[in-house]
């Protein structure tokens, strides 16, 4: 029997944050390395359904990576990065837009849907949804690339967010969709860009005010110098942080992504890690969340 009140005190819990952010937009990012096993992309499919049932509006930008990578590895041709980009020739580019427009996109929208959810999938390029750029890399403060001949840092369709056209993620709010967006974009020629997911989800959570935008990625959070995870950060301490190395590699990306979104008038960011089971909903509907909070 207590064990049954414990249960039911656990939802009780949750019921101001449900309140909170009823009618309120959430989007997720999810990360390729969070898509780890069956199990937890049903997990996942089944956090995004509660949040829709309790009348949140979730909006899934997902990622693709390492998923990216498996398929390269088999076509015998070797990823490269700059500075957490991808670099994308044109092969590459139908490699990535394959993978996660055909692939990886199908597949949580099938998850969702085989759970009882209503999710439609979209890239950047269905309803001219993500307007995009060709991304420059500057060598500048970049030790690595310091005697790197100029073409090294063409990074070819890589891509920036340039405007996001909220009106097909409003139609489908409107008939209660969930929508999961590739995070490929389309440039003034037409074409397809390979846009960081990352750069994807914090435009289009500005875009639409949301309440919060929650990353979820394979560590537990940001972690300071002594390897702690730090519960809550300033949008002002980032820099410094990152000047320190304290924040390095990935991490940079995705703690600066946060703060643009902040910028851009979305209340809180989360990075958390996705490879635990209902990180969301441990995230949003308990008191101490399970990540790192960027406020
Ligand atoms: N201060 C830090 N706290 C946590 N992770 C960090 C930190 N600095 C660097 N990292 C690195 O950033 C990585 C996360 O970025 P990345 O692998 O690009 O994530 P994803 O593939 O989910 O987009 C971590 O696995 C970790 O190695
Ligand atoms: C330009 C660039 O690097 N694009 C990424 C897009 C996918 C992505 O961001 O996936 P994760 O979130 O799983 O890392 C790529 O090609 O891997």
């Amino acid at each position: 029997m207590q064990e049954s009140i414990d249960r039911a005190k656990g939802l009780i819990e949750s019921l101001p944050y449900m309140q909170e952010f009823r009618h309120k937009t959430v989007v997720i990012k999810y990360g390729g390395h969070a898509m780890v096993d069956e199990n937890l992309k049903k997990q996942f499919a089944l956090d995004v359904i509660l949040m829709k049932h309790i009348g949140i509006n979730p909006v899934i930008v997902h990622g693709g990576g390492p998923q990216i990578n498996r398929l390269l590895d088999r076509l015998e041709i070797k990823p490269c990065y700059v500075q957490g980009m991808r670099v994308t020739d044109g092969e590459t580019m139908s490699v990535v837009e394959m993978v996660l427009v055909g692939k990886v996109n199908k597949e949580i929208v099938g998850n969702i849907n085989h759970c009882g959810g209503r999710a439609v999938g979209l890239s950047g390029r269905d309803g001219d949804l993500i307007y995009a750029e060709k991304m420059c890399v500057s060598k500048k403060n970049d030790e690595a690339l310091k005697d790197a001949p100029p073409e090294l840092i063409d990074l070819g369709r890589v891509g920036q967010v340039t405007a996001v056209n909220p009106e097909i993620l409003l139609a489908l709010e409107k008939n209660d969709f969930i929508p999961v967006i590739a995070p490929v974009g389309v440039g003034e020629d037409g074409q397809a860009f390979n846009i960081n997911a990352d750069l994807v989800a914090a435009a289009i959570a500005g875009e639409l005010q949301a309440a919060k935008l929650v990353l979820l990625t394979d560590v537990a959070g940001v972690q300071d110098g002594e390897g702690t995870l730090c519960r809550s950060l300033k949008q002002d301490d980032i820099e410094k942080l990152i000047e320190q190395e304290t924040i390095g590699g990935g991490m940079i990306p995705k703690v600066r992504c946060c703060a643009d979104a902040l910028s851009r008038g979305v209340v809180k960011t989360h990075i958390i890690d996705g490879r635990i089971e209902h990180a969301i909903l441990l995230e949003i509907f308990t008191k101490d969340g399970i990540g790192t909070e960027i406020v």
